[in-house]
């Protein structure tokens, strides 16, 4: 591990763990720990490399280096630091590799499923940290006695929400920091590509839902009913707001800031009666934050596979679907006076092409006459490849003596390709149909088919005219 990465990390836990002390409502209870999420998300990312910045992490603070130093050297205490460090380091330890097994080993389940997994494992981390942490407190001192009973609710919480709130910005931000490439943790962020990097939106929605929260608070503060906490639940609508419109980079961000600013508007509006409340808004806007994000995922997921069934992947033309599709729409919306056309053409010999070059060069053949004939087609056209080396050409607005000569130009435009060494001059066989009222894609095609087939019997590269 680099040096910068250790400091960095260690830093982090103890600048979040001073930090999260200040959002503490009660001994041991933080509204949400951040330093839970630096431990969970050191082991995410680095692996086991996250053992030592976080360990010597947690050592410093609870050994209260400064204490020793001005007032001796306690052994007890140190004892006591060490197993508490041990404890905690082992339980986010055992959670961030599970979590990096299940994220990296299960990179085809789907989306919901990778992140309930991840929120499962979460749940029973914090509640094996926060066990372990509270036995060394009771056992191990006089001090605190009972404290299991008394505190591991709390201390699950504010833990829980820590490492869930924290985790996704960190994991960017430590991935970034030592050029790690996990493909594992790209998918969350795949969809960020296809959005504009334009701040100010995401700005005007993150401003609206602090002042949301600090209006709740103040509202809190002033009028002395209890139920004025729950308004902070309101705060959904801003947060999936952008979870659903933004980078989920930018969503997790907004996740933290939101979080941080009720846990520190809690002591700093004097609303810690209602600590509980404004917990349990920061624990289900985090949970519904990471659910919320698989949707536009899947949508974004969806539209990758619309555009594999719409675009041949060799060809980049559409596809018969999509063909199908677009000369119905056309049909649909013509005036019975209109007449529309169809040529479906299959080159010459091109099985031979495929034997004697490879299927290689069958496939450059395909791709470059696709490529040349794109650029022959007019506006109203449709080019699509309609099966392995046929194609079908839609001529909107032609009838069958405008759209014989059409195919006719075509055909004689069908290129000399040159490919690797190879010179191939290709030659294609059509079949040219006016489509008839009323009838189907599927019958025209057919028609076409048969008039191309009988255009390969007289010799191929031909067009023939089907009756
Ligand atoms: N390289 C390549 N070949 C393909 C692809 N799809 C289909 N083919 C091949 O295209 C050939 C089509 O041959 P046919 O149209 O039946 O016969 P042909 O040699 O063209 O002869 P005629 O059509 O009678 O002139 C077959 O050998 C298929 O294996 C593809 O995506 N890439």
């Amino acid at each position: 591990m680099k040096i910068s990465t250790f400091v960095f990390v260690f830093a982090l836990w103890v600048s979040s763990f001073y930090a999260s002390s200040l959002m503490a409502y009660a001994e041991f209870i933080s509204l949400w720990y951040m330093p839970a999420g630096v431990s969970f998300s050191a082991f995410l990312i680095l692996g086991k490399r996250g053992f030592f910045p976080v360990f010597f992490g947690i050592l410093f603070v609870s050994f209260k280096f400064e204490e020793q130093i001005l007032g001796g050297f306690d052994p007890t205490l140190l004892a006591t630091a060490l197993l508490f460090s041990l404890v905690h380091t082992l339980s986010y330890g055992a959670g961030g590799l599970t979590a990096r097994y299940w994220l990296s080993h299960f990179v085809q389940k789907p989306l919901p499923l990778k992140i309930i997994g991840l929120l499962l494992i979460s749940i029973v981390t914090a509640l094996l940290a926060a066990l372990s942490g509270l036995s060394i407190w009771e056992y191990a001192t006089e001090d605190y006695q009972h404290i299991i009973s008394t505190g591991w609710f709390a201390w699950w919480l504010g833990d829980l929400i820590g490492l869930i709130v924290v985790t996704p910005t960190l994991a960017i931000v430590l991935t970034k920091l030592t050029g790690t490439k996990l493909t594992w943790i790209d998918v969350f962020f795949e969809h960020d590509k296809r959005l504009s990097n334009n701040l100010l939106p995401f700005a005007i929605k993150l401003t609206a839902a602090i002042v949301t929260i600090i209006t709740i608070m103040l509202l809190d503060s002033a009028v002395e009913h209890p139920g004025v906490a729950y308004f902070i639940f309101f705060l959904a609508i801003p947060q999936l707001w952008i979870v659903f419109t933004e980078r989920t980079s930018l969503a997790s961000l907004s996740l933290l800031i939101i979080t941080s600013v009720i846990a520190f508007g809690v002591g700093l509006f004097n609303v810690t009666d209602q600590a509980i409340t404004y917990q349990f808004a920061l624990f289900i806007m985090a949970f519904m934050s990471y659910f919320a994000i698989t949707v536009p995922a899947l949508a974004q997921e969806n539209n990758s596979l619309k555009e594999l069934a719409m675009l041949d992947l060799l060809t980049q033309l559409p596809t018969r679907w999509l063909t199908k599709t677009l000369v119905e729409q056309v049909i649909k919306s013509s005036k019975p006076n209109q007449n529309h056309s169809l040529a479906l053409f299959d080159i010459d010999r091109f099985a031979l092409i495929n034997a004697e070059y490879g299927e290689d060069v069958g496939d450059k053949v395909l791709q470059q006459l696709a490529a040349v004939l794109k650029t022959e087609l007019r506006d109203s056209e449709i080019l699509s490849r309609y099966r392995g080396d046929r194609f079908v050409l839609f001529m909107p607005n032609l009838d069958i003596t405008q759209a014989h000569e059409r195919a006719e130009e075509i055909r004689r435009k069908m290129p000399v390709l040159r490919i690797d060494e190879l010179v191939l001059p290709i030659r294609g066989s059509f079949g040219v149909v006016q489509v008839q009222f009323g009838e189907g894609f599927d019958e025209t095609i057919q028609r076409a088919l048969h008039a191309t087939r009988e255009a390969k019997q007289m010799g191929r590269n031909k067009v023939v005219v089907a009756v």
